[in-house]
């Protein structure tokens, strides 16, 4: 029962829809009081320590991690879509070299949806490698774009070595990839987050595909949601340093009422189990004395969020250590909310092919109507 102030309404709302169940799925699966995630059964952690990126987005993808034949083929599909059309590097170039990175990786995905797309499952298959191959293209050429860099070619490799060659001209070494790769699966996928929702939004309109994730990198852009990551990393940067971290968490967050970023999540009540691999991959990674301080800063704050806070079940989230993780990597802040998309990519596709091949129906929900009760046009000059 809702009321409204005008009448008592005998239905029930959802803001937010929270704990509303919009479709069903085989992909993701989350333990929000336990504090697990899976993918297709397989827990997180597991993957991480034995799989490629390209190994679990085929998993998302096909039901199956892929025999070695299968995985060849599935990356030849991906890599002959690393090089991106000179039209969409000329969006790219067209965009304000200072704008936002997120903004400039949109409007390159929106300039791939011009052609028609009918969904079946054989070309949805190959659309979803396409789609993967020109998000590495697109999201390296952003960076390199926006450093001042000319743009490259990636090289046909592995996608975390592939992609980092392709933003960095020197520096890359095996523990970068390897911070990368991981970095990559544990953003794959998260069930029903506000971008995959939106994307969800768009396919049951059957629009296409490039459109949907255009929709959903959108969604992603708001520090309540994929910009946390930088969001948690500009707190960092504002404590300067390790000592200053009761006072300026006693102004900012107990006296000011601010939220604390990469804290909070709609789902778990615990620890976000990503956030504890990022974590392990954060300390493994920092090796300047500036890597050093920002985590041991990370760390302490992590301390006092959780204990005022872990009482009404707010627990740091996976934009906690995330951010400090891409910065150890070698990536500038600006870059980390498309760096998260990079990944999603694989999950917004998986689950809007998965929506549309099960034909499920138009989204389209309702809104409770609380404005004026029926009134007459009054002519402008008699207003
Ligand atoms: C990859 C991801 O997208 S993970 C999420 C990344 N986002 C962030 O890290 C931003 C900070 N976190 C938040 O803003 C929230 O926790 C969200 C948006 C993630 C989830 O929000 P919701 O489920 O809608 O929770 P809601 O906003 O209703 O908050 C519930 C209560 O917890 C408090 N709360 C939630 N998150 C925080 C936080 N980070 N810091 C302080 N208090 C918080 C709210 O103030 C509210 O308190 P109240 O009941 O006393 O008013
Ligand atoms: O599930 C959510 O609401 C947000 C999240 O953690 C994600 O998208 O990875």
């Amino acid at each position: 029962m809702i009321v409204t102030g005008r009448e008592v309404i005998n239905m029930s709302i959802s803001l937010g829809l929270e704990d509303v169940f919009i479709k069903y799925t085989s992909l993701t699966s989350i333990d929000g009081e336990k504090g697990e995630l899976r993918y297709r059964g397989y827990d997180i952690k597991d993957l991480v320590e034995h799989c490629s990126f390209e190994e679990v987005a085929y998993l998302m993808f096909y039901g199956e991690l892929p025999k070695r034949d299968e995985l060849e083929h599935f990356k030849s599909n991906v890599m002959k879509n690393y090089k991106i059309p000179e039209n969409v590097k000329n969006i790219i170039k067209n965009m304000p070299r200072d704008g936002d990175a997120l903004a400039i990786m949109e409007a390159a995905f929106a300039a791939l949806s011009t052609e028609e797309y009918t969904w079946e499952k054989e070309r949805d298959r190959e659309k979803a490698a396409e789609i993967m191959g020109r998000a590495l293209g697109i999201v390296s050429a952003v960076f390199r774009y926006r450093d001042g860099r000319e743009i490259k070619d990636p090289e046909n490799k592995g996608y975390a070595e592939a992609f980092l060659n392709a933003c960095f001209d020197s520096g890359i070494d095996e523990d970068k990839i390897k911070a990368m790769n991981a970095a990559l699966i544990l953003y794959i996928d998260h069930e029903v987050p506000a971008s995959t929702t939106a994307a969800l939004v768009a396919s049951s309109t059957l629009s296409d595909m490039y459109s949907c994730v255009t929709a959903a990198i959108a969604a992603l852009k708001g520090p309540l949601h994929g910009g946390a990551a930088e969001a948690a990393y500009k707190q960092f940067l504002a404590i300067k340093s390790p000592e200053n971290v009761d006072s300026w968490f006693n102004e900012n967050i107990l006296n000011n009422k601010k939220r604390l970023m990469g804290f909070g999540h709609r789902v778990y009540k615990t620890y976000d189990p990503r956030m504890l691999i990022f974590k392990e991959l954060a300390r493994k990674n920092a090796k300047t004395d500036e890597q050093k301080k920002i985590l041991e800063l990370a760390e302490r704050l992590e301390a006092l969020g959780v204990k005022n806070f872990g009482q009404k079940k707010i627990f740091p989230n996976t934009d906690y250590y995330s951010g400090i993780v891409f910065n150890e990597i070698g990536f500038p802040l600006y870059m980390f909310t498309t760096l998260f998309a990079l990944s999603r990519v694989v999950g917004w596709v998986a689950h809007i092919s998965e929506y549309v091949e099960s034909e499920e129906r138009l989204i389209r929900p309702r809104a409770i109507y609380i404005g004026p009760e029926k009134r007459d046009v009054v002519p402008i000059d008699k207003r």
